[in-house]
């Protein structure tokens, strides 16, 4: 569990973080969603106890850094994977956090497995793949076994193997009953990794709710539907509760009612199906739909003004796009 309240951080003028609060819960990965600049590693490093904040606190497992008494048993972290000394071998690196923090050899072995990089364990780490870097950063924060992992940006330049790998291996970790905060500046990175998302734009707190709560409430949320008696199908949906519009290759997209309704309907008249296809909205869609409509939406307790979002919006499109 991990907890910030008010959670501010200013350097000189410039508020990096201003006012954040947040609970993010055990079992979830929950992920930590904004533009580069916009604090969320500033957040990581206060709750880690390696900032102070200006104003406001956070705390891990019920308190604040400094109060516990075995941090790396309660706090995994990884902020910067190549902040490590590369003449040492991995294992050699592993064993000496492992000794400052009161874990045993076995364990190193065991996160050096869980990683991956048993056959590497010896060679040293400065020939390592950026990969190789977020694998041991991960074995590290792994070794004291903590029921609280951050990991700040840990796909940053991953293939997409590896970008695979660390997704399972965040949700396997979640499902252990870990806590899990993850952050990231991109919304389909986010989508496919995190069950909550806690989204912030220069520092404040935009929206804190689950993906499922967003794309299910987005208006672009449907379902896909290709039978052979369309116009039929249409119009019991539709007297159903359902809005119908039709795709151009013909199929039926149905909002308001979802596939168990449109199944039950078309079979009490006996109309065949050929596709039922619920079709999420992207978390992308969702958002740009918050932004649509026009009010101010209240969020975690804070209202986000919609310049704020438009404005992370913009920054948080996979690149390229
Ligand atoms: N030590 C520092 N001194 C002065 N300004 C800082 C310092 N650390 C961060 N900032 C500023 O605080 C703001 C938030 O930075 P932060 O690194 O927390 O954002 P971020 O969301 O993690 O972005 P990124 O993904 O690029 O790391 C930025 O404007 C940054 O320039």
């Amino acid at each position: 569990m991990i907890e910030a309240n008010s959670l501010t951080k200013k350097y000189g003028d410039v508020k990096a973080v201003d006012g954040l609060s947040f609970e993010i819960k055990p079992g979830v990965v929950t992920g930590f969603l904004g533009p580069n600049g916009s604090g969320k590693s500033t957040t990581m490093r206060m709750i880690l106890g390696l900032d102070a904040p200006t104003e406001g606190s956070a705390e891990v497992n019920g308190k604040s850094y400094a109060g516990l008494a075995a941090p790396m048993h309660e706090v995994g972290a990884l902020l910067d994977a190549k902040a490590v000394d590369g003449a040492r071998s991995a294992r050699n690196h592993l064993r000496w956090v492992a000794k400052a923090g009161g874990a045993g050899r076995k364990r190193v072995e065991e996160v050096l497995d869980t990683v991956g990089l048993t056959s590497a364990a010896d060679a040293k780490i400065t020939g390592f793949s950026l990969g190789m870097y977020q694998r041991l950063g991960i074995a590290t924060a792994l070794l004291g076994d903590p029921p609280t992992l951050m990991f700040d940006e840990p796909v940053n330049g991953l293939d997409p193997e590896g970008i695979y790998w660390i997704r399972t291996l965040m949700r396997d970790l979640a499902a252990e009953g870990r806590t899990v905060f993850v952050s990231s500046h991109l919304m389909n990175e986010m989508e496919e990794t995190a069950e909550h998302v806690i989204v912030i734009g220069r520092g404040r707190l935009i929206a804190d709710m689950s993906i499922t709560e967003l794309t299910q409430g987005s208006a672009r949320s449907h379902v896909r539907v290709v039978s052979p008696r369309a116009p039929e199908l249409a119009e019991a949906v539709e007297r159903a509760g359902g809005s119908v519009t039709v795709a151009e290759d013909g199929a039926l997209l149905v909002a308001g009612l979802g596939s168990p309704e449109i199944g039950d309907i078309a079979l009490d008249r006996h109309i065949g199906l050929h596709e039922l296809s619920p079709r999420r909205a992207s978390l992308e869609a969702a958002f740009m739909d918050l932004t649509s409509d026009s009010v101010q939406y209240r969020s975690g307790g804070h209202v986000a003004d919609e310049r704020a979002l438009a404005e992370t919006l913009r920054t948080l499109q996979p690149e390229g796009k």
